[in-house]
């Protein structure tokens, strides 16, 4: 199998009236089951390089190979349903859908991928909620829930088509201590129960440290990847 992502010297730059590097030459490779932390400054290029490895954005120039794909080639819509294959998202805001419930958020990417008969997506995002201790309340909307509750959706949601690698922009950045914990327990989770691999943009390096690999971003480039893994974390 081959590394989940592979990128070489990938750059993106904004042109605007002065050009604006976000990413400068990045170079990287994401294997399977992986617990990855994504630190640095304030605008130093963490989610613009999760964009660019997400499919949600394009480089200036670089290489990058998801699935042993390379991304170059591959058109609007092949990029979409790589999207909804391989890769899951969290953000720091849920944007989950509000006159919908948790259960048919879920639901979205199963249809949009169109695997599975309707009552299997019933089940499978039912079963999904639950395992991540969204039990009773499956069919609330969003506005019924905490905000630690709706990024568990949001969470459930980035699993719903059992894609191997999941990103996350600042996951916990918006909520209290508490739920902040619950969220990132279910990521650790994720990684350690699912086989998956996690790549989380953090701010706060206490997470950061009880990761498995620091990719550490200043000024757009990468300044430090590191092991951070030890025998307590497994
Ligand atoms: N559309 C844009 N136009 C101009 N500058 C931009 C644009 N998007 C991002 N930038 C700039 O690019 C740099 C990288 O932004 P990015 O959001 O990737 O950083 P970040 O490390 O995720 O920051 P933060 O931790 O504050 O979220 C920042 O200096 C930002 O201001």
């Amino acid at each position: 199998m081959s590394a989940l992502i592979e990128a070489e010297n990938l750059t993106r730059v904004l042109h605007e009236t002065v050009p604006v590097t976000l990413v400068m030459d990045v170079s990287l490779t994401i294997g399977e089951n992986e617990f990855i932390a994504v630190t640095g400054p304030s605008g130093s290029g963490k989610s613009s390089l999760l964009y660019l490895l997400g499919l949600l954005d394009r480089p200036t120039s670089g290489t990058l190979r998801v699935g042993g794909r390379d991304a170059e080639p591959m058109g609007e819509g092949e990029r979409a349903g790589m999207r909804l294959s391989m890769l899951g998202f969290v953000f720091q805001f849920h944007f989950l859908l509000p006159e919908f419930s948790a259960r048919e958020n879920v639901e979205i990417p199963m249809r949009k991928l169109g695997r599975l008969s309707r009552p299997k997506m019933r089940a499978r995002a039912a079963e999904i909620l639950e395992s991540l201790g969204l039990e009773g309340h499956i069919d609330k909307r969003p506005d019924q829930l905490s905000g630690g509750q709706r990024q568990r959706v949001a969470v459930a949601r980035a699993l719903a088509n059992d894609p191997p690698l999941i990103l996350a922009d600042e996951p916990t950045g918006s909520l209290d201590t508490k739920s902040s914990e619950q969220v990132f327990r279910i990521l650790e989770a994720v990684v350690r129960e699912r086989g998956k691999t996690v790549v989380a943009v953090t701010h706060d390096l206490d997470l950061a440290a009880r990761m498995d690999r620091r990719i550490h971003l200043v000024d757009g480039k990468i300044e430090a990847d590191e092991s951070l893994a030890s025998a307590e974390k497994h």
